[in-house]
């Protein structure tokens, strides 16, 4: 026994020697003599992706990238095959609108599981003709037609004044109430029904709180897409995980939720003159067909999420910045009351509530990721570096957003005075670089529809009331992993005095 066990060992040792030895050398063969050797970048970077991840997991990302590009210049290797660009002008050639540059894996983080496979969402589908299509959709019942759903704004808005007016002082959490609008508006306007955030008051079933903190775990594994097929896109590992009460698993949730409504909504009895779902019903026939009801299902979820949750984000950090600059809050405070007696319309357009907005999100915009793609297969030229094909690129809204070259002096304090002072050619400029939205072929279709539910909130809430933090000093901190998140955003909401 003794022998025969020996010699086993024997045999199975060199096999496994030169196994290792062979993928160590290959490794290293290929980390020396890589392609991207030339580029500038922290030594670890090279060697594995786990750089990334790290950045990642300090919810300082955005800013670390600002000082990677800082201490390396525009072009900056952040992994093995990744590469990170600050260059505006490279904005038109990554995002082109013929779409050379596909998306990367890290959108393989949005592909909600359903019925055991993961669905390629509206965020993650790489083929242009099949996303334009379902866009399509979105087009024709949702954003096309923005006016038409101010009634939808109008109805929701009046929960949130019926609460503010119950007494003469009211403490609560502005961004919670943000999103309970824009959860509650956004179904409103697609499926004719709010959801009841509002009514309630609460975060219901914890969905808001639970799709924070999914979000800010999937922006890190996103940085290692291949291992969404042992997490998040694995059927096994999810069953298991959403038997803890604890597991945050809100897209589940609301699978199921308009897989409800699929088979329940009845388009000829619901608030509001148009509405999604009805287009969606109509145009996949969804309630026969299996595959057609995927669709219907996918659309229905992803355009859910994208259009509440950004636009929450983006309003939340709008709040923060003009409560955290008191000369800006006063001055759109003085605006807004003084353009009163003008239509709604008419007070959304005014220029210095957009410069604003615009100079906000500059600052800080909804997405603090990076908004990744892969070169195509014969690479490309950037700032003087050969960068290969199938090369992982991206362009960090964050730093683009921070270039003194395109934005001018004081690029990380609040200054709307630079959206209405530029001339013609740096305002256009600072419009191409700003990349709240995306850029080119799959920029964000719902941009209209986002601001418009902003312009709205906002003279909404501050012509009637004074807004300002409980905590100054200091104000609410702010984490980046993927939509900015602060850590208390208690305000106190009072009638204005001049009344
Ligand atoms: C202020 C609010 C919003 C912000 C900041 C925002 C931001 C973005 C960004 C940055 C992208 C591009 C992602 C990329 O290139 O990888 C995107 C895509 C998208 N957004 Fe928005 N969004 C907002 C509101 C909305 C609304 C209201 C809708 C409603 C329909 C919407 C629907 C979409 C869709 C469908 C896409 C995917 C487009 C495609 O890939 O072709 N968004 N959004």
């Amino acid at each position: 026994m003794k022998v025969s066990t020996k010699v086993t060992d024997m045999s199975l040792s060199p096999t496994l020697t030169v196994a290792v030895t062979f993928l160590f050398l290959s490794w290293l063969g290929k980390t020396i003599f890589s392609h991207y050797n030339d580029i500038p970048g922290p030594v670890i970077a090279r060697y594995t992706k786990f750089y990334r991840v790290f950045l990642w997991l300090s919810g300082k990302a955005p800013q670390r990238y600002f000082a990677l590009h800082d201490k390396y210049g525009p072009v900056v290797r952040t992994g093995p095959n990744h590469v990170s660009l600050s260059d505006s002008k490279q904005i038109s050639v990554i995002y082109d609108a013929k779409q050379r540059f596909l998306k990367s894996d890290f959108y393989h983080v949005f592909r909600p599981l359903y019925r055991g496979k993961p669905l390629d969402t509206l965020l993650s589908m790489k083929d242009l003709q099949q996303s334009r299509q379902m866009l399509e959709v979105v087009k024709r019942h949702m954003t096309n037609n923005i006016k038409a759903h101010a009634w939808a704004m109008e109805t929701t808005f009046a929960t949130i004044l019926k609460r503010l007016k119950s007494s003469d002082v009211v403490h609560l959490d502005l961004s919670m109430w943000i999103w309970y609008w824009n959860f509650d508006v956004t179904h409103l306007i697609m499926c004719g029904q709010a959801l009841g955030y509002l009514a309630q008051g609460e975060d219901l079933n914890r969905t808001i709180t639970n799709f924070k903190s999914i979000v800010e775990h999937a922006a890190t594994l996103g940085q290692v897409p291949e291992y969404c097929k042992v997490s998040l896109a694995n059927e096994r590992v999810m069953t298991i995980l959403r038997r803890f009460k604890s597991f945050p698993d809100p897209t589940h949730a609301m699978l199921q939720h308009f897989e409800t409504l699929i088979h329940s909504h009845d388009c000829r009895d619901h608030e509001g003159p148009t509405s999604l779902i009805c287009g969606v019903l109509e145009t996949y026939q969804c309630k026969e067909n299996a595959d057609a009801h995927d669709m219907a299902i996918n659309l229905l979820v992803e355009t859910f999420f994208a259009a509440s949750t950004e636009t929450a984000s983006s309003l939340t950090a709008i709040f923060y910045a003009i409560l955290t600059n008191h000369e800006t809050y006063q001055r759109l405070v003085e605006i807004i009351r003084c353009n009163e007696g003008k239509d709604m319309e008419k007070q959304m357009r005014d220029p210095y509530l957009n410069a604003v907005i615009k100079e906000s999100v500059r600052l800080y915009s909804s997405n603090s990721v990076p908004l990744e793609r892969i070169t195509p297969k014969e690479g490309f030229e950037a700032n003087g570096y050969r960068i290969p094909g199938g090369t992982n690129v991206t362009i960090p809204q964050y730093v683009v957003h921070r270039d003194h070259a395109v934005f001018g002096e004081h690029v990380d304090r609040l200054v709307p005075e630079r959206w209405l002072n530029a001339d013609h050619k740096a305002l256009l400029r600072m419009d191409q670089t700003l990349l709240v939205f995306g850029h080119g072929s799959r920029a964000c279709s719902g941009r209209e529809l986002g601001l418009y539910e902003i312009r709205f909130f906002l003279v909404s809430l501050l012509r009637e009331f004074d807004v300002e933090f409980v905590r100054k000093d200091p104000f609410p901190k702010i984490r980046m992993h993927w939509i900015n998140e602060f850590d208390n955003f208690e305000v106190q909401i009072v009638p204005r005095m001049d009344r």
